[in-house]
């Protein structure tokens, strides 16, 4: 079976971070091992709370995993601080991580800053350029551009400035346009859109995590990057369209909807 790994925050409510990554590796296929970043304390209404794990007990997560275990893909969600991401940065260079797919966590739905604002520029500086996959939100592409991003074309400018920082794909995504919700991949030379019809509902917890998850999960499968994406699209499209109604606030992606289906379990409960 092979082996995908999560670098991320904790989210005890189970809808994004460390929690839906795992289970998006399971549900696609892949062993799914955790890298803890920080711990939240986080529902489906706001973030309530971070605590930072030391980086030297990332770094010794980092090591307990790639000393023992062949790593066939990595994913990285949550970063919090500067040291935080040297601390990854330099373990990935160390143990030759491949198929990284790299998600520029920065602002939680619900407004609360997961990624310290000190720390962007450091983000893009070190893990953009050891990503096989870099898939910012239009907010954070943003961020990591300094231009607006409003239409199609604006994306395809964007993605093409987020490329000269070193990823080799990038995918930009278009979750927060009004319009269908449009991926962009960008390898370098060539634009490739994803497309979905824009589904009607609140409960979006998670998605970002949910897709980048997938997208790992692909690669450790041995999909190039393209079909790696158009098939993590197809699942992120599934698990929102079945998006549960848990919680009072923003609700959390199904990620089991195909294999409940199939064994009769009723989904909706
Ligand atoms: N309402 C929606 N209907 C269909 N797809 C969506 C919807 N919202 C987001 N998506 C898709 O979910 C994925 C995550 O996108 P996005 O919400 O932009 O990321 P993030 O969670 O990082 O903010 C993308 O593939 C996006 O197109
Ligand atoms: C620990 C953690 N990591 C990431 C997110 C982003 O979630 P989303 O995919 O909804 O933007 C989150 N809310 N919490």
């Amino acid at each position: 079976m092979k082996k995908a790994l999560t670098i991320a925050g904790s989210d005890s409510s189970g809808g994004a971070g460390i929690q839906a990554d795992l289970k998006a590796f399971a549900a696609n296929g892949v062993f799914g091992m955790s890298v803890i970043t920080a711990v939240t304390a986080q529902n489906t209404q706001g973030v309530f709370a971070v605590q930072d794990i030391d980086p030297a007990v990332i770094a010794k997560q980092i090591e307990a995993v790639f000393e023992d275990i062949a790593v066939d893909a990595v994913k990285i969600g949550m970063v919090s601080q500067i040291e935080t991401i040297e601390t990854i940065a330099a373990g990935l260079k160390k143990y030759q991580a491949r198929n990284v797919v790299v998600d520029p966590v920065m602002v939680s739905k619900s407004g609360y800053h997961l990624l310290n604002p000190a720390a962007e520029s450091k983000l893009t500086a070190l893990l953009l350029p050891l990503a096989t996959v870099v898939t910012p939100n239009i907010p954070e592409a943003e961020v990591i551009t300094g231009m607006k991003i409003t239409s199609l074309k604006d994306m395809e400018e964007a993605a093409k400035m987020i490329h000269r920082f070193g990823p080799q794909n990038v995918l930009l995504k278009g979750g927060h346009r009004a319009d269908d919700a449009t991926d962009i991949l960008f390898d370098g030379n060539t634009f490739r859109y994803f497309s979905s019809p824009r589904i009607a509902t609140a409960n979006t917890h998670g998605t970002g995590c949910t897709l980048s998850a997938a997208i790992a999960a692909n690669l450790a499968r041995g999909y190039a990057v393209y079909d790696a994406v158009a098939l993590a699209k197809e699942y992120i499209t599934t698990a929102i369209a079945h998006a549960l109604a848990i919680g009072k606030g923003v609700g959390p992606t199904h990620h089991f909807y195909d294999l409940y289906k199939k064994a009769g379990v009723f989904i909706d409960e």
